[in-house]
């Protein structure tokens, strides 16, 4: 199939893809994916290594070919996206280049420069914790502190739509929390974001929508708490009865099923009511993911 070929991408979208495929050789490591995020959303694209997640997102930010299918991103298809195009974009690779020999504030002065609108600079370091170390060199920093250079360097140019590829590896949990803050704020202002993670409880606290992706395919995609479907959601009562062995329920009426044991068997041992977490659901999309794919070998 041939770009042109494939069904036409929504233009009101800030992103659109359809069939979206893309061959290394004789390997396929999209096998026909598509979405759209509508403009203003934070979506998350999750997926086990080697699912297929960089390589999209990184066909969205124009820094790879696909071999079939269409995408727009911003009205624009990414394989023709110019420099004006370019400039609303902000986008935080996987991995980041050598760090030069330069200090924090001179990199992100520097970047600050392509912009027609950039934010405040040491307002940019302060957002990203980073106050203290703007007169460090950025070679000097741990991993931790050198990914929130990354981020900065991401939104500093106030993009429209914002690319990040597993943006807090490295940091520690309290850089986290205020990352995800970051990342609300720019929500608020209107940033459409595309995040990828393998932090589900990120993916939880930020998205609007998630999709799975398993072995280049699309496994699932919705509202977080609608993923995987309601009944992935029923909440497990776990207990012991009074010889220790384990029981468990799934009930839509947990309450009920915890009043009903105490009725019988008076106070339940190791009680639990437990509601499945997005990564519990995940779990399962992938598994049987994987379980799809090796029948299908
Ligand atoms: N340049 C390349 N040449 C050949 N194969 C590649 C190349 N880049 C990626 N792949 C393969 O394509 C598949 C998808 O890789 P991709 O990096 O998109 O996965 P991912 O979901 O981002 O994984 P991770 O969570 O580990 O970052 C993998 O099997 C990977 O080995």
């Amino acid at each position: 199939m041939t770009a042109d070929e494939s069904p036409a991408p929504d233009p009101a979208a800030a992103v659109s893809v359809r069939d979206l495929r893309k061959d290394y050789g004789s390997f396929t490591a999209l096998h026909g994916v598509s979405f759209d995020i509508a403009k203003g959303e934070t979506f998350s694209l999750l997926g086990p290594n080697g699912a297929g997640k960089s390589t999209t997102i990184e066909i969205l930010e124009g820094y790879r070919d696909r071999t079939a299918g269409s995408a727009q991103v911003l009205g624009m298809d990414p394989h023709r996206g110019g420099v004006s195009w370019k400039a609303r974009l902000g986008i935080v690779l996987q991995s980041s280049g050598e760090p030069g020999n330069v200090t924090v504030h001179e990199q992100l002065a520097h970047f600050a420069g392509f912009y027609p609108h950039p934010r405040d600079v040491d307002e940019v370091i302060a957002a990203v914790g980073l106050t203290d170390n703007a007169k460090t060199r950025i070679k000097n920093l741990s991993g931790g502190l050198r990914r929130r250079v990354d981020v900065a360097l991401g939104f500093v140019g106030r993009p429209e739509m914002l690319f990040l590829d597993e943006p807090t590896t490295g940091f520690d949990p309290e850089a986290r929390r205020e990352f995800w803050e970051l990342i609300r704020g720019l929500k608020r202002e209107g940033t459409t974001i595309l995040l990828t993670t393998h932090y589900l409880d990120e993916a939880a606290q930020l998205s609007d929508r998630v999709a799975v992706i398993a072995n280049g395919r699309l496994v699932d995609i919705g509202a977080v708490h609608e993923i995987g479907g309601a009944d992935a959601r029923i909440p497990i009562v776990r207990w012991r009865d009074a010889i220790g062995q384990q029981h468990e329920e799934r009930t839509e009426h947990p309450a009920a099923t915890v009043a009903a044991l105490l009725a019988r068997d008076g106070e339940p041992l190791d009680l639990e009511v437990i509601r499945p977490s997005l990564e519990d659901i995940y779990l399962e999309l992938v598994k049987d993911a994987d379980a799809d794919a090796e029948v299908a070998a």
